[in-house]
């Protein structure tokens, strides 16, 4: 069983947890938190053993009724592999504390990908973790992109892409952030950082992107052009996302077209948390102009798509599951991950 600590036990570290419990070959051997919170007591009733970094709060968190097992010290080292899903930023502090104890660590795409080095995506590059102690699951916007980019490329060639996400403008917990009535360019400069970020896991893809945020909390919206090097047909290209196991069609007949219909359908479909793992295509959507030039549109929800990639990054980096297929599989297989559509 592969030792996994999560440190960061929020909206990304949370689902993480889950996802490592639920999976055969891996325990959550700890999740630390900084302060008592409604999180704190999930921690308690899924049996996962609490840490925190600073231990005078421990009688904080025990008159909450919280039992806290030790330090976040303790906890790393106890780890076969450490994933940090502290708030962007602050794993970059902790790199040098994993690079010490000599742990393997996994970093979010709130960090730059020189805090790990190699930035990883399951389908994209799984075998070239093999040997790095340190690796980054790129931002929940790239890794939807990743996705969709790289199955095209592999199955048609991509010429260039050009790509506008329409961002979620904060989590649905998180009461502090905005806008509650604005578009905001974010950023206002040609291009966003996505594009950039995706060339870490695809240098060779020509790419810009465009953002903005809007006020919603569940999902990016991404609306995708690609110049393709083959030609194909619409029906071919559906084909390839029908046969990849993290993309999603919303079909024409569900009727779907916002955000907030699907994310009725994964409540309705019982999904954890309503999660939505991979990425949302509307077939409606999908479209080849003059044989070469795709579009479409496709949903992420922030929260959840890197969920997956996290479970596969640690098989990778640990080196026990050597074909990328097979991880891909078993975590999905253990999440309950059929795509939609
Ligand atoms: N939210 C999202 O949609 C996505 C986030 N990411 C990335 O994932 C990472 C985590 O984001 P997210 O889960 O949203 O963050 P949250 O703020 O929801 O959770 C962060 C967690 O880290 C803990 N924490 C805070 N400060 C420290 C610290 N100094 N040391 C240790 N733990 C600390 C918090 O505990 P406490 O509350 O007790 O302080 C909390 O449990 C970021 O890099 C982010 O960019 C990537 C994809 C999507
Ligand atoms: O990594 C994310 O977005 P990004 O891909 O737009 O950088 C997550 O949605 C977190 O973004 P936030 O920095 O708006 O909380």
């Amino acid at each position: 069983m592969i030792k996994v600590a999560i440190n960061g036990y929020g909206t990304i570290g949370k689902r993480v947890a889950d996802a490592v419990a639920a999976q055969p070959d891996m325990e959550v051997i700890g999740v630390s938190k900084t302060s008592v919170s409604a999180e704190a007591y999930i921690a308690k009733e899924r049996g996962y053993p609490l840490y925190i970094a600073d231990l005078s709060k421990k009688p904080t968190f025990e008159k909450a009724g919280i039992e806290v097992t030790g330090d976040v010290d303790a906890m790393l080292k106890a780890a076969d592999v450490i994933v940090d899903a502290t708030p962007g930023g602050v794993g970059e502090k902790n790199r040098p504390i994993y690079e010490k104890l000599g742990k393997k660590a996994i970093f979010q795409g709130g960090e730059d990908h020189e805090v790990a080095g190699f930035s990883f995506n399951a389908h994209a590059n799984y075998n070239e973790a093999e040997g790095h102690q340190f690796a980054r699951v790129v931002s929940c916007n790239t890794t939807g992109l990743v996705r969709v980019i790289h199955a095209m490329d592999q199955a048609f060639g991509v010429e260039r892409v050009r790509a506008v996400m329409v961002r979620r403008g904060a989590d649905p917990d998180d009461v502090k952030k905005g806008p509650i009535d604005a578009i905001v360019l974010n950023p206002a400069s040609i291009p966003s950082h996505h594009g950039p970020d995706l060339q870490t896991v695809l240098p060779h893809i020509n790419i810009v992107t465009l953002a903005m945020i809007v006020p919603t909390t569940f999902m990016h919206m991404h609306s995708i052009q690609m110049d393709l090097k083959k030609e194909t047909t619409r029906d071919e290209v559906l084909k390839v996302f029908e046969n990849h196991s993290r993309i999603g069609l919303v079909r024409k007949t569900m009727g779907i077209k916002s955000n907030a219909q699907l994310r009725e359908y994964t409540q309705d479909l019982g999904r954890p948390r309503t999660d939505l793992w991979e990425n949302g295509v509307f077939e409606e959507s999908v479209s080849i102009l003059d044989g070469k030039e795709f579009y479409c549109f496709q949903a992420i929800h922030q929260e959840a798509d890197v969920v997956p990639e996290n479970i596969d990054c640690i098989r990778a980096l640990v080196g026990t599951v050597k074909d990328p297929e097979e991880s891909i599989r078993m975590t999905n297989e253990a999440l309950g991950l059929v795509a939609i559509g």
